[in-house]
């Protein structure tokens, strides 16, 4: 609760005046709200039974029943159009805000994380926020204040006629936990359904080319129609517990207790006359009563929402709290060492590399390795022999141990993270096309020139097939990529990571998805960078680095072999050798 109500104040940030303000307010029309029935009073007593014609007076009476009422009612109004703003300015700032940490966060918190999860922190639970402004400050808030000067006026009229109304009052909490126990399971049920429907949705447009191979559209769609009707039952039996139990239950117990102040107001007449003053009592009782389960009821419905608008804000609060990547060394400017690089530094030195992702289950041992300027890098190796970990510990995805990979003989650490995003690029297995237009995706916010994009373009041998498209550059390429072939997506991620002009540039088994003559484009291009850039590509397919100036073959986290294509092949039964048999074989 602490912390839910922590994340609003910063949440609601400059504006937190606002709310002050607009609490003084609800006070105030509800202030308003209980006079009302007090002046009413006083026209019945003081005026109209001694049938005393006072028509200035009892006209300034009955204008101030009615200011009173519409200023009440116009505050209130203006409170919600201020906490609502509130509100959506508030979580307009928060999503922004956990987006902007989600960008942040290091990879290793990424292997836990779930993404449907992650997307709803951002979107729903955010959302959840403008709940607790509407929620707590406006209905809770509101009717609380209410009922307080509600039960205080019927006290100054009459407190025995108060106690009745008081003691009456658990009968409206009793009924409205009654409906919220049997509401909930259908509550819950849609609730769920209602996810479900979602899922299936997504499920059948992430597959739609599997669906429609397989001809199962009818099937979908009978499941889908099965769901939604179950969602629409679950509905229907919640909307019935509120039309068949809660409203004619409190409607009952309104009426049983005008009726009982009736009654009580009848014991205390001399059965002859009313007594004078009682009669306007008897209508600001009429008229409070109202009030007190109204309040009542705003206050325990939203009790429930209430607590899942904590819930969600707590877990925001929690997503914020998860520490971002460390801070890497501000000042030190990665570029001006780029310039100063002695004759002879390797462009990346790994120094007696280990590495564990969890706790003493190492994945790299003592790995040592210079990579000189310029040079093009073949890594190699089995399944899981740690190919991947390495590439990911050279992008800092993960920390690798303080002072263990130099590049241009400076720790990784030192060098500002901007810099180093700079001078490193990557071109991963899975190329993640935005649904943008092929410009864009080149780009990926980086604002660069035209001139720059196609220049990479063009080294990347994508330039002639994205003029090809109908509106060249331009030309949007559907989510993912939909409508480029998986050698073209992986052309526009080689062409996006030239677009950076890296000093060193990281390919993932880039080639792996791609026929041999998409590959052979992608040798080419290689081959136009060498020299140019440090190209270090790791690769299942052993024609992609064959022509690399040095393999290096991994085997359980340790380098087992290291030489050039022709020198590996001379190591009788050595493990390179092996695998490249085993892949002319397979061919
Ligand atoms: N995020 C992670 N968390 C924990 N362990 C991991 C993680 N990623 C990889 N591993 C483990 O590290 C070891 C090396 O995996 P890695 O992905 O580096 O191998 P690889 O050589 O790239 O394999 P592949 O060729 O299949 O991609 C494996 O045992 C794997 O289970």
């Amino acid at each position: 609760m602490r912390r839910a109500f922590g994340l609003l104040k910063t949440a609601a940030g400059p504006e937190g005046h606002h709310l002050w303000w607009a609490v003084l307010w609800l006070a105030i029309a509800a202030g308003l709200e209980v006079i009302g029935p007090l002046l009413g009073k006083r026209l019945i007593d003081e005026y109209l039974l001694p049938r005393v014609m006072d028509w200035t007076a009892m006209g300034l009476l009955l204008g101030a029943v009615v200011a009173t009422g519409c200023a009440s009612t116009w505050l209130r109004y203006l409170q919600l159009v201020r906490l609502s703003g509130l509100a959506m300015r508030s979580v307009q700032r928060l999503r922004e805000r956990v987006y902007g940490h989600v960008l942040r966060l290091p990879m290793a918190f990424f292997d836990r994380a779930i993404t449907g999860q992650l997307v709803s922190r951002v979107t729903n639970d955010t959302e959840a926020v403008k709940g607790l402004y509407i929620q707590v400050l406006f209905v809770i808030l509101d009717s609380t204040i209410v009922l307080a000067g509600t039960i205080l006026a019927m006290a100054w009229l009459d407190w025995r006629l108060m106690s009745l109304v008081v003691g009456l009052m658990p009968c409206v909490l009793l009924i409205v936990w009654l409906y919220q126990r049997l509401s909930a399971p259908a509550v819950a049920k849609a609730r769920q359904l209602r996810s479900d429907i979602n899922a299936q949705v997504a499920e059948s447009i992430g597959g739609m080319s599997v669906l429609q191979a397989n001809n199962a559209q009818a099937r979908f769609a009978e499941r889908f129609s099965r769901t939604n009707e179950d969602q629409y039952t679950q509905r229907v039996a919640e909307i019935r517990a509120n039309a068949w139990l809660l409203r004619p239950a409190l409607d009952m117990l309104n009426v049983v207790l005008l009726a009982s102040v009736i009654w009580l107001f009848g014991q205390r007449a001399d059965g002859t006359v009313l007594g004078v003053a009682e009669v306007g009592v008897l209508y600001a009782f009429i008229s409070y009563i109202a009030r007190v389960i109204e309040p009542l009821i705003q206050i325990t419905m939203q009790f429930s929402q209430l607590q899942q608008s904590v819930v969600a804000t707590a877990r925001v609060a929690t997503l914020l709290d998860e520490a971002g990547s460390p801070e890497h060394g501000k000042g030190a400017s990665g570029e001006a060492a780029n310039e100063a690089v002695a004759p002879g530094t390797p462009a990346i030195d790994i120094r007696h590399l280990d590495f564990a992702y969890v706790n003493n289950q190492r994945v790299l041992h003592d790995l040592s390795l210079q990579i000189p300027q310029g040079a093009f890098y073949g890594i190699v190796g089995h399944t899981g022999s740690g190919k991947s970990t390495l590439l990911s510990l050279l992008l800092r995805y993960y920390p690798a141990p303080r002072g263990s990979i130099l590049m241009n003989g400076q720790p990784l650490d030192d060098i500002g993270l901007d810099a180093f995003r700079a001078r490193v690029g990557l071109v991963p297995q899975d190329p993640f096309l935005l649904a943008a237009s092929a410009r864009e995706n080149i780009d990926m916010g980086r604002n660069l020139p035209a001139e720059r994009i196609e220049r990479a373009a063009r080294a990347a041998h994508a330039h002639e097939f994205i003029t090809a498209l109908e509106d060249g550059y331009d030309t949007l390429l559907g989510e993912g990529g939909s409508r480029l072939s998986s050698g073209q997506k992986q052309l526009i991620a080689i062409a996006r990571a030239l677009a950076g002009e890296p000093r060193v540039l990281l390919l993932d088994e880039a080639t792996s998805r791609i026929d041999s003559a998409t590959e052979q484009i992608v040798q080419q291009a290689l081959d136009e960078l060498r020299g140019q850039v440090t190209i270090i590509a790791i690769a299942h397919r052993l024609s992609t680095i064959r022509d690399a100036d040095r393999i290096v073959v991994l085997n359980h986290g340790r380098i087992e072999e290291s030489g050039s294509h022709d020198a590996l092949m001379r190591i009788e039964g050595g493990l390179y050798q092996r695998l490249y048999l085993l892949q002319q074989l397979a061919a």
